[in-house]
């Protein structure tokens, strides 16, 4: 286990360095600091819902080049329980990663997967999607769960206002949230792990305003963004970030959650986005679809059957060193699991390549530039 400066102070843990300004944008590249490293921002990060990246090992996402992954607390919390886990040595030695890992606190879960939710001032009561048992989920137990499981950072429980919402709604929800986040602040004992609070607020630009003036007053290590990706037209979003990043502090990480697809990255980077999260590349990986710098291929596709060339002639992944669409698409109209494990690969490491590339070009002040050209030849 590696002690870092932090240990045994609620201090800072996700220590911000300098961030490189560039440009006329907001971009910046950053390292940020946490028990199992320091890792460079821009980040994409994988998703390990049930604590594993899906089709891939730890060894393949370290060969990769991926840094923090993330898990789940609401899937942990149902399946195999958070304390079986902690009995276990605590994630990281349940599914041998010794980078980072980030767990979300459940808020987004309970609401978009369990049925019959009921969200109150001490937080949800809904049913397992597993069991249809009656579960509850609060600020206190979602801490509690994400100690357990001993993350380097954990997620304040907060509720993602679906869109569209009222904007009393909005209101009320976003001013639950933050008290929902003091007390997760409160529930929180853990040193050596930092305790990121959610922005929400809907599609409202003054409620954005007031989440992000109210967390940041209760001073958390970083900031999730959060509300957003859950259907709105992305000119909503990027408004929303407009915003919402300027009155979040620049020394600490900011990391908006599920996003995104790879046009959607070069722009919250450039207001200022530091950490990513998305499903897309495995999840459409396991459907036959590769991801390219020019948008989709579909490798399933018959086109590709006496196609002879990689998925990408210059992309360094273990797939396109190795192997043909032709092989590929092969595997994937056989059902052979080797065919969803070598486009998850080539999806991954494509997202982690992005992220390390605008960096690059951030740190080299030519990130407006990068964006404009990566965007006029990706086709959504
Ligand atoms: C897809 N759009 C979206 N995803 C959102 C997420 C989930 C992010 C997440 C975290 C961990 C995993 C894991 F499975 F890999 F562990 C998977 C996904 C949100 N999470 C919270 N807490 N508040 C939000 O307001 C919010 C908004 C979100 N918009
Ligand atoms: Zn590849």
């Amino acid at each position: 286990m590696l002690t870092c400066a932090f240990a045994g102070q609620k201090k800072v843990l996700a220590a911000y360095e300098e961030a490189v300004k560039c440009g006329y944008s907001g971009a910046r590249a950053g390292r940020l600091h946490t028990p199992h490293g320091v890792f460079d921002t821009p980040m994409f990060m994988p998703v390990g819902t049930q604590a594993t990246v899906k089709a891939v090992s730890p060894r393949e996402l370290k060969e990769m080049g991926a840094q923090i992954i993330l898990s789940n607390t609401y899937h942990l919390y149902l399946r195999p329980g958070t304390e079986l886990v902690a009995e276990a040595g605590g994630l990281h030695r349940f599914m041998d990663w010794d980078g980072g890992i980030l767990t979300d606190s459940g808020g987004f879960q309970v609401f978009s997967l369990g049925p019959l939710r009921k969200i109150t001032e001490e937080g949800a009561a809904f049913r397992s999607h597993i069991d249809g048992s009656t579960q509850f989920l609060s600020p206190e137990i979602a801490i509690k769960a994400q100690m357990n499981l001993g993350a380097d950072i954990i997620m304040a429980f907060d509720e993602c206002i679906p869109y569209p919402a009222e904007y009393q709604y909005a209101k009320l929800s976003t001013e639950r949230t933050t008290r929902w986040a003091e007390r997760s602040q409160k529930a929180h004992t853990r040193s050596g792990q930092a305790l990121f609070a959610i922005v929400q607020g809907g599609m409202y630009q003054d409620l954005r305003r007031v989440s992000a003036n109210d967390l940041v007053s209760l001073d958390f290590p970083g900031y999730g963004i959060g509300g957003l990706s859950v259907g709105e037209p992305k000119p909503v979003m990027y408004e929303m970030l407009e915003q919402t990043v300027p009155l979040l502090p620049e020394n600490k990480p900011r990391y908006l959650m599920g996003v995104g697809t790879p046009d959607c990255l070069v722009e919250a980077v450039r207001y200022g986005i530091d950490m990513f999260d998305c499903v897309f590349p495995t999840r459409v990986a396991r459907n036959g679809t590769a991801m390219t710098k020019s948008g989709r291929l579909v490798v399933k596709n018959a086109a590709y059957a006496k196609d002879f060339l990689p998925i990408d002639e210059n992309c360094g992944c273990y797939a396109c060193q190795n192997f043909s669409r032709a092989y590929i698409r092969h595997l994937l109209k056989a059902d052979e699991i080797f065919g969803l494990r070598l486009t998850t690969i080539h999806n991954l490491y494509f997202l982690l390549d992005f992220t390390k590339k605008m960096r690059q070009a951030i740190l080299e002040d030519r990130f407006l530039s990068f964006r404009e050209e990566f965007l006029a030849q990706y086709c959504k």
